[in-house]
């Protein structure tokens, strides 16, 4: 039997509801839009909108989106987080000759972050790395982790050593991974297309206060088109997931795939590069509305490019980062 190793990984992902059913839902969306890292406005004005209006009208709506893409196993977010967190313990304990747990946590929801401490404390371990499961690093998604797992660890009388991980959105395993995810759909299809680099938006103004979230999407297709040695004309960043009537970084996704057409861009590959797992934002709103706005507005090929998910590149990505980080307990 293997040793354990002297450090354990927790890999943590933004949280999903339990069940595609209104009330899950109700309760997700109250925990996650609660966040004053998701929504940083006055609460005597945010939580009587989000009680009385968002959480009275959204959940029924959203709740039959989940229904479209659950699968039998569950929410895909969590499924295919927990493949990947299994494919990574397996490939680890190979590659390390030693047992490294590797426990998921959600910042809303289940597996709850004390749950999954639990799990690395009753394997031994006593130095974490945080790998939060974000390419580029946002206050909204990163640091709303960070603030998560600190929380858990409030009372916790036997603090373990920890290592946060900010993000990868430049790192060369990543975009290779992306640009043969890329090159493998043009095999697929017969023929390159046109790539839309399409990201989750965040509100304009956090990034006008300091969120690097932007520039670290920016990097992310910048080095991609590179590695694909894509012309200017050859690809597009827009940000999708637009929530609220504040304006959210631009371009936007929906209105930019409704102009493409008419420039003479009628078949495109989409790909989601801030999204590490497949979720409601790439099944449905990617690949269902905005293939659907695109294909109304005159676009002919629309076909979307899978998130990296628990495949091959990104299981040796995410070891290459926990070999990277975890150094200084060897
Ligand atoms: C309200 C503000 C929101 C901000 C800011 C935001 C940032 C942000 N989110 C992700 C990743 C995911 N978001 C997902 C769903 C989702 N996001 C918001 C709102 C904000 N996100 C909502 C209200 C929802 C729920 C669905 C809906 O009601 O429309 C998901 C998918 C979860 C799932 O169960 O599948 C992910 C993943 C990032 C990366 C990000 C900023 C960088
Ligand atoms: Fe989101
Ligand atoms: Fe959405």
């Amino acid at each position: 039997m293997k040793n354990t190793s002297h450090y354990g990984v927790l890999i943590m992902n933004l949280g999903t509801p339990d069940a595609p059913k209104t009330p899950d839902v109700r309760r997700y969306l109250r925990e996650f839009l609660s966040d004053a890292r998701v929504v940083d406005l006055n609460p005597l004005i945010w939580k009587p909108i989000l009680n009385l209006v968002i959480l009275a009208l959204r959940p029924p709506k959203v709740a039959k989106i989940y229904q479209q893409v659950w699968m039998e196993e569950g929410s895909p977010l969590l499924v295919f987080s927990q493949r990947l967190r299994d494919k990574l313990q397996a490939e680890l304990s190979e590659k390390t000759g030693h047992n490294v747990p590797v426990a998921l946590a959600m910042t809303y929801g289940n597996p709850s972050v004390e749950s999954a401490a639990q799990k690395l404390r009753d394997q031994g371990v006593k130095n974490i790395l945080v790998l939060p499961m974000y390419p580029q690093f946002s206050a909204t998604t990163t640091a709303a982790a960070y603030d998560r797992l600190m929380r858990a660890l409030k009372n916790c009388p036997h603090w373990p050593s920890l290592q946060l991980l900010h993000d990868y959105a430049d790192h060369p395993m990543y975009i290779k991974a992306l640009a043969n995810s890329v090159r493998a759909q043009w095999d697929k299809q017969g023929e390159r297309r046109h790539l839309v680099l399409s990201y989750h938006g965040i509100p304009k103004r956090y990034v006008t206060n300091g969120d690097p979230y932007a520039r670290r999407c920016e990097t992310t297709s910048r080095l991609v088109a590179e590695e694909l040695e894509l012309g200017d004309h050859e690809w597009t960043h827009v940000y999708q997931s637009r929530f609220g009537r504040e304006e959210w970084l631009k371009p936007y996704a929906d209105v930019t795939l409704r102009a493409l057409p008419s420039m003479g861009v009628k078949k495109i590959n989409v790909i989601s590069p801030a999204f590490s797992i497949d979720c409601i934002e790439t099944l449905e709103e990617v690949t269902l509305e905005l293939g659907d706005e695109f294909k109304h507005n005159g676009g002919v090929a629309f076909d979307y490019i899978p998130a990296l998910n628990d495949s091959a590149d990104q299981i040796a990505l995410y070891v290459d980062l926990i070999e990277q980080n975890t150094k200084q307990w060897k």
